[in-house]
């Protein structure tokens, strides 16, 4: 993982620097850290560092923006009229207890609802000024261009190279050279080169859960996506396999915006630029991370984050 860098950074050296600086203050810094911990549900704030430098909301380039958006199931509205501006090239985390509608709201982001029997939406998501919505759009490109990873690894058949070519074969590519070059790219984007290369026509159903979903990735960008989607990716996974997925979110999100559903309040503080907390089909609150996790503007996010339910 790359180095946790603690967000008072600069607070720290300057710790270093004057080591002979009161006992007594240092007493109440780490009294102060104790406190922040126990309110931030024990997430230590060097998990929400990463090198960030304050982010701000305001200042981002929008990817996708969604305006007034309601979802129904048949009769049931899943979500409530929900307002987000999704940063271009950033990690933007959904948060919120089970049924909050944190997978659908991802969902929409793609249409992937639309294979749901009886899903209708109100309001709209523009992506880069387009409303995705509009009768005019090939959910096939769209897709293409938001793609998606679920929880549960899921590769084709097929060997380890022609899992990663799959996309580029349907779009009618199949000159060899630009196989090979893509393939490796994505498989090296992907973090899984080095461990693949010398068995890439494999099966990939030899592959570990944590490789299988390095896979799914690389064959999301092997076809050049703008956005990511990410529903648990980690969650069917080892420990060791969920570091290195979040390292790799670290490292994706240079290319793309990546938009990632977890479970794991840990995870959301150490991979994401910001976070919304749902609950209830709604949007409650959409900030920054850090502000999120130490100093949320509503009580709900609070308590949710203090873990008094959820
Ligand atoms: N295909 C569907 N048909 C009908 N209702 C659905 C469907 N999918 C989800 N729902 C309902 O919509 C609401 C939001 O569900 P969703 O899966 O988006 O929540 P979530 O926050 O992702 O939950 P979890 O964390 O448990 O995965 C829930 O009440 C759920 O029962």
């Amino acid at each position: 993982m790359s180095e946790a860098i603690a967000l008072n950074e600069t607070e720290a050296l300057d710790r270093e620097e004057h080591s002979e600086a009161t006992d007594m203050a240092q007493s109440e810094t780490s009294a102060q850290e104790k406190n922040t911990e126990a309110r931030t549900h024990g997430i230590s704030m060097n998990e929400l560092g990463r090198g960030r430098t304050k982010m701000r909301l305001e200042q981002e380039e929008t990817c996708l923006d969604i305006r007034g958006l309601d979802l129904y199931y048949g009769e049931k509205q899943a979500l409530f009229g929900i307002n987000m501006p999704i940063p271009k090239k950033r990690v933007t985390a959904f948060i919120g207890p089970s049924g909050c509608g944190k997978s659908t709201l991802l969902r929409s982001l793609n249409r992937m609802n639309d294979l749901v029997d009886g899903c209708r939406i109100e309001g709209g998501i523009f992506h880069d000024g387009e409303d995705i919505y509009h009768k005019s759009v090939d959910v096939a490109d769209l897709r293409r261009r938001v793609g998606m990873v679920f929880q549960k690894p899921n590769p084709f058949p097929k060997s380890i190279y022609e899992n990663v070519a799959y996309g580029l074969r349907i779009q009618g590519i199949n000159k060899k050279r630009v196989l090979d070059e893509t393939v490796e790219w994505a498989l090296k984007g992907a973090a899984l080169w080095d461990e693949v290369k010398d068995r890439l026509h494999d099966s990939a159903l030899g592959l570990s859960g944590g490789q299988q979903q390095r896979l799914v990735i690389a064959r999301t960008i092997a076809v050049k996506p703008e956005v990511l989607l990410l529903d648990e990716p980690a969650s069917a996974l080892d420990p060791i396999s969920t570091l290195k997925i979040e390292e790799l979110i670290n490292e994706l999100k240079e290319q793309f915006t990546i938009v990632i559903v977890t479970h794991n309040m840990q995870q959301a503080a150490r991979v994401s630029d910001y976070t919304a907390f749902m609950y209830m089909g709604q949007l409650i609150e959409f900030a920054d991370t850090d502000t999120i996790f130490t100093n949320p503007r509503e009580k709900k996010t609070e308590d949710y984050i203090t873990g008094r339910y959820g």
